[in-house]
């Protein structure tokens, strides 16, 4: 088991962020966390990364309580806001973070083409951060979230900026990883790449209302989409689009 999260709320003053999680995911399988602004995906990635603790319950990544920083090696986080220097190039960022996994001479430089190949930034390497478009940023932390080749990657929102080809081709990459044995956390808000997902989680106000894989959700709501069937669950549901042609469950996400 790569994640069990037993029993966890969160809340933050009298708000109930999280309420009564109960959740695992097996290793080598892509989860995909799916709901609109607001449900809580963001906390409990942010719990499962160790940068924020359960006020009730409690998780555990390969057999572990978190928070550990035994399990940060083996972990990869991407958080929705880069944490990027943007006054450094983006060859100083990767090798600033490839420091702090202890990744060094031939084999620094090795992972940080490869990842550089793999998000179609090689190019443009030598820029400064601070000239990067927000897609060119998002591929940024995502390259830099696989140097150190984590069993674990913890990705909020990886694609959130990134034009459709090239996030085709971003879950391409993730396809291949989970079939080396990695296990993927992804929380979207894009339908298609839901339907990606070995299974899927969906979150409304902090509550998990259905697990499974999507045909297993389509199935049980009698729905042909990922959308429709959020909706038979009780998700909100706006029909509207996120202007990459994809259907977004929460179009006025920010
Ligand atoms: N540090 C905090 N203090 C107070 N409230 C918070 C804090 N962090 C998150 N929240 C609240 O928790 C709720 C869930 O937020 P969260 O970011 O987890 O949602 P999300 O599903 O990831 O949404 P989005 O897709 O927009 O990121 C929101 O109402 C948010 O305002």
């Amino acid at each position: 088991m790569a994640i069990s999260i037993q029993n966890v709320s969160k809340r933050f003053g009298k708000h109930e962020v999280l309420k009564s999680i109960n959740l695992e995911i097996h290793e080598g399988e892509i989860f995909g966390l799916l709901g609109p602004s607001g449900a809580g995906k963001t906390t409990l990635v942010k719990e499962l990364a160790g940068l924020d603790v359960p006020t009730s319950g409690a998780n555990f990544l390969f057999g572990e309580r978190m928070p550990s920083l035994k399990l940060s090696e083996r972990i990869g986080y991407m958080a929705q806001s880069d944490a990027l220097y943007e006054e450094l190039t983006a060859f100083e960022n990767l090798q600033f973070f490839s420091e702090l996994y202890r990744l060094r001479g031939k084999r620094q430089a090795e992972r940080i083409t490869e990842v550089m190949e793999l998000v179609q930034l090689s190019d443009d390497i030598g820029k400064t951060v601070l000239n990067y478009s927000g897609g060119m940023k998002r591929r940024l932390s995502l390259a830099i979230a696989l140097l150190h080749e984590p069993e674990l990657l913890l990705l909020d929102e990886p694609t959130v900026g990134i034009d459709p080809v090239l996030r085709k081709s971003i879950w391409k990459a993730f396809i291949d990883l989970k079939k080396t044995g990695k296990t993927l956390v992804v929380t979207t808000h894009v339908m298609d790449e839901a339907d990606k997902c070995d299974r899927l989680g969906l979150i409304r106000d902090g509550r998990l209302i259905a697990i499974g894989t999507p045909a297993e959700l389509k199935e049980q709501t009698n729905s042909l989409t990922i959308e429709e069937a959020f909706l038979s669950f009780g998700g909100e549901q706006k029909h509207e689009s996120n202007g990459d042609g994809e259907t977004d469950i929460e179009a006025n996400h920010s």
